[in-house]
This record gives structure tokens, sequence and C-alpha cells, in this order.
């Protein structure tokens, strides 16, 4: 008798399954290769056990086994939802040339509890207001103020290298670096210089990333019902009410500020006023600026502010880590960037405009990120179809382009794997190396990334003698490219 009720059930998955797959979709991306589907839960089993520092081999070994042939785009199903893999660099030219590829993947509503609809996240007509917003916060004049925060955090970077490398052993970089540039980016955000009492809102920034990345890696706590009953959820509700508090609090006064100063005019109050600073910074665009005539309000500010702060502090932490690491690792490396900083500036200081002449220095920080890209799958979401010639992309997928594979493509970069800062002198395939993303939604925050990134490394390197820890450091996926202990050995000079 049982195996009726088996039979019946199993006859239900299948009726179930079909009712809710969408059969154009499925056709077309039966074009892919990629693992066969099963009733119901797609793929899903392929994420059984795969622990976060996993994830860059599976992907490198997914990208292998299904996109090599044909067009190397593969496909999986978490449960109906299609997902694309791509690393191809002309195929990623298309789509990020291709405006109706400008929407976000659905992975990334994940965050949209802690940080609303942010740049990083929004979409349409919401988006082209909000950039034209805050692109203004990136010109160089503004820039330039905010390297004098930059200038500060090093240096209070540098006193803790010293500090805590007083033993002469390798110390791990990563905690002291986060912080460093979590509160240079608090500072030039929102004005205000972060106190120590402040340090849940920034461990609230710091943990979000993990919780949305433990959620991303497991296809099942995609499924909202699932996801809102784990522990997951409520520490991520709890984070998002400690950033939104602080965040607020902070508008309201940087608001009350303003009025006091008759609007843009800033320069007669005391900066300790309220311990905010006089500096223009993020917050001062969003509150004076306009959409249809009407200003923004608390709930879109707050969501901006937020934003920038989560977007910035990992990529830029990875980044600077990673090069350090590797510089460690490479003395020939470390000689010529120390001849390049005499070069340069001699005894002087690194001024805001001599770091446009670190040249090698750029391709040092290039070969860095290629290696180690701190944003190393990005994701859109295609609402329609969109006809590439040799095949028609599937609209309502999700469409991950994996540039930690494109960054290690045999065929672009002559042996791969290894650490040449020397190959960018040869030209590269336009879109073959993309950090930063390109096309409309490229990074907003590049420019400013790049300062904070060269004047640290400049920095430590011409006070320290950087050299390599003992223990070789292992990363993971946690939205961006982590490693929980990089340990480097600093002697000051
Ligand atoms: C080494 C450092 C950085 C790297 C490698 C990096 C990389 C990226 C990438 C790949 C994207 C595209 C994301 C996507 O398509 O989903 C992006 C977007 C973005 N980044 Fe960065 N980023 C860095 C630093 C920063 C900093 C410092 C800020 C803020 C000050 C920032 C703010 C943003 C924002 C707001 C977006 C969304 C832009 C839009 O969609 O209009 N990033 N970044």
């Amino acid at each position: 008798m049982w195996f009726i009720y088996v039979a019946l059930f199993i006859l239900f998955i299948f009726i179930l399954d079909d009712f809710l797959l969408d059969k154009r979709q499925f056709k077309l991306a039966e074009v892919f290769n990629g693992p066969k589907r099963l009733p119901l839960i797609g793929n899903v089993n392929i994420f059984l056990n795969l622990k976060p520092k996993d994830y860059y081999d599976f992907v490198k070994d997914f990208m292998e086994k299904y996109a090599r042939t044909g067009t190397r785009m593969a496909r999986y199903w978490a449960g109906n939802q299609l997902e694309l893999m791509v690393d191809d660099y002309k195929l990623l030219e298309k789509i990020m040339s291709n405006p109706k590829f400008i929407s976000k993947s659905s992975q990334y509503g994940f965050l949209h509890g802690v940080l609303g609809e942010g740049l990083l996240f929004s979409t349409d007509q919401k988006w082209f207001n909000r950039r034209r917003i805050i692109t203004p916060t990136f010109h160089f004049k503004i820039l330039e103020q905010f390297f004098e925060v930059f200038r500060k955090h090093n240096e209070l970077l540098m006193e803790e290298i010293k500090e805590k490398s007083k033993n002469g052993k390798p110390i791990n970089i990563f905690p002291i670096v986060t912080s460093s540039v979590l509160n240079a980016l608090c500072e030039t955000a929102m004005g205000y210089e972060m106190k120590p009492q402040d340090s849940d809102y920034l461990n609230a920034v710091r943990e979000v990333g993990h919780i949305v990345a433990t959620r991303f890696l497991s296809p099942w706590l995609r499924i909202e019902f699932i996801y809102n009953m784990t522990e997951g959820k409520r520490k991520q509700d709890k984070c998002a009410k400690i950033m939104h508090e602080f965040t607020t609090k902070l508008i309201e006064e940087r608001r009350k500020l303003l009025s006091k100063s008759e609007k843009q005019n800033l320069s007669n109050l005391d900066d300790d006023d309220i311990g905010l600073k006089k500096k223009m910074c993020l917050l001062d665009v969003l509150l004076q600026s306009t959409v249809d005539n009407k200003p923004l309000s608390n709930a879109d500010i707050q969501e901006e502010v937020d934003t920038f702060t989560f977007a910035g502090h990992d990529t830029t932490t990875n980044c600077i880590c990673f090069t350090l690491y590797l510089i460690s690792k490479h003395p020939e490396v470390k000689e010529k960037l120390l001849k390049e900083i005499e070069e340069v500036i001699g005894d002087g200081e690194v001024t805001f405009k001599s770091l446009n002449e670190f040249k090698y220095l750029e391709l040092v920080i290039k070969e860095s990120l290629r290696l180690y890209p701190p944003a190393p799958v990005i994701s859109r979401r295609l609402y329609e179809e969109v006809d590439f010639g040799d095949f028609v992309a599937p609209a309502n997928a999700n469409y991950n382009l994996c540039l930690y594979t494109l960054f290690r493509n045999s065929e672009v970069f002559e042996k791969p794997n290894e650490f040449i800062p020397e190959r960018f002198l040869k030209n590269i395939p336009p879109f073959a190396f993309v950090p930063f993303s390109a096309g409309q939604r490229n990074c907003i925050g590049q420019k400013f990334a790049l300062i904070n990134i060269k004047n640290n490394l400049i920095n430590i390197l011409r006070n320290f003698e950087v050299n390599p820890g003992n223990v070789e450091p292992t990363f993971e996926i946690n939205l961006t490219i982590k490693c929980d202990s990089m340990l480097v050995g600093f002697k000051p000079k």
C-alpha cells in the first residue's frame, strides 16, 4: 500500500514542478551546460555542505566543467530560479554595456532589510536620480578634502601596527585595517569622527556581510519564510536596527546643523559644535539634494549612507591587505616600490597630487585586484529576453558575472596564478579586467578607494620593513573576498 502513496507523492512533485516552471525559460536555458535539474529543488543539492572557504574552488570547478565549451555560460537552478554563470569577457562586455542588464539580481534583495534600496541595489529612475545626486561627492575637489581624513586614519593605523608588532612577531592585519578603513569611510560619509563607544555600529556593518553570505551559500535560505525562522535573520534585524538608529541620529543632527548655518555655508560653525566636522561629506550632499523639487527624507538618506559604508569598507580593506601580503612575499616588487617612492617624493610627504605619479604602484594594485578581486562575483537580473545572435538570453534569470575566474583566464593572462604586476604594461582586452565593474553600474567609489589604498600602502612601505608571515592565509566568500587572518610582519624603519 505504502508504495502507492510514494508513487502519488512523486507524481504530485512532478505535476507541481511542471506547473511552477517557466517553459520558455527552461527551453532557452537548455542551450547552456549545467547539472541535470531535479524537480522542485533544481540543483540546490550541489550546495549541500559547501563551506564559504570552498566557494572559489566550487565556482572554478563548476566553470571548468560546464562553461568551457560553446557559449562559456553555465547554468544551475535554485529551485525554479534560473542562475547563469558567466566568465567570458566578450559576453561580459555585451552584458555590462546593455541597459537591459541594469537591474541587480534577486540575491541582492537579501540586503534590502538592512540597506534599503541604496545605490548598490536600486534600479530604473530611482537609481538614475540617486547616481546623479551622489556623483558630485566624488568630484576631485571633495576627494582632495577627504585625503586629509585618509591621512589621519593612516597615521593612526601605523601607530597600531607599530604597537602590535612590538614583540617582532607577524600580526593579523585584517581587523586593524578594517577598523581604519571603516572609520575613514564614516567620517567622509557622515562628517562624524567615530568614537570607541560607536563600536556597535562598526560591528553591525561588519557582521551584516557575514550573515548575508551564509544565506547566499544556502539556496534553501533564499526562501523567505524559512529564513525568517533562523538565528541569522534575528541577528540581521539586530544589526539593521543598530545601523538605522545610529545613522538616523546623525542625519537629524546634521540637518539641524545645516539649517543653523544657513544651508551651504558651514564655515562659521565650530568643528566640534556637536561633534560633527565642517568638511563637506556625502551626508551634506544628500541633505541639500532634491528629486522633483522635494528634499530626500531621512529614510532615503539613511539607506545611501549605510550603503556607502557597507560597499566601501570590505572592498578597500581586502585590497590593502592582499596587496600588503603579496608585496611581503615578493621582495623584488617591494624593492621596485621603494625605489619609486624615493623617486616620487624622496623624504617629502605623500600629497593628494603626488598619488598620480606612482605608476608602478598602480600596476601592483591592479595585479592584486586581479588575483584577489574584492567583489569576486557580481550579479544582474534580466527582465526581458535579449537576442545575442548565437543564443537568446532568457528573461527573469540571474546572470552571475564571475570576475574571479575571468581574471584568471590563461588565454588572457599568461601564468594566471602568478603575481606579475608588469603584465599590465601590455594591452588587456576590454572587459577582461574589470574589478570595479564597468558600464553604467560601475563602482562610484573607485577613485575614492584608490586614493585611500595608495596612501596607506606608500606610508606603510616607507615606515616599515614588510615581511611575510609564517602562516599562509585562507580566504573565503563573504559577499566580498574575505580572509579572517592574514599574518604580515612589520619592522619599524
Ligand atoms: C577596492 C575597492 C572597491 C572595489 C574593488 C569595488 C568594486 C565594485 C564593484 C565590482 C561594483 C559593482 C557591483 C555590482 O554590479 O553589483 C561596485 C559598485 C559600487 N561601489 Fe564599489 N568597490 C570598491 C570600493 C568602493 C568604495 C570605497 C565605495 C564608497 C565610497 C564604493 C561604493 C560603491 C557603490 C555605491 C556601488 C554601486 C554603484 C551603482 O550601482 O551605481 N565602492 N563596486
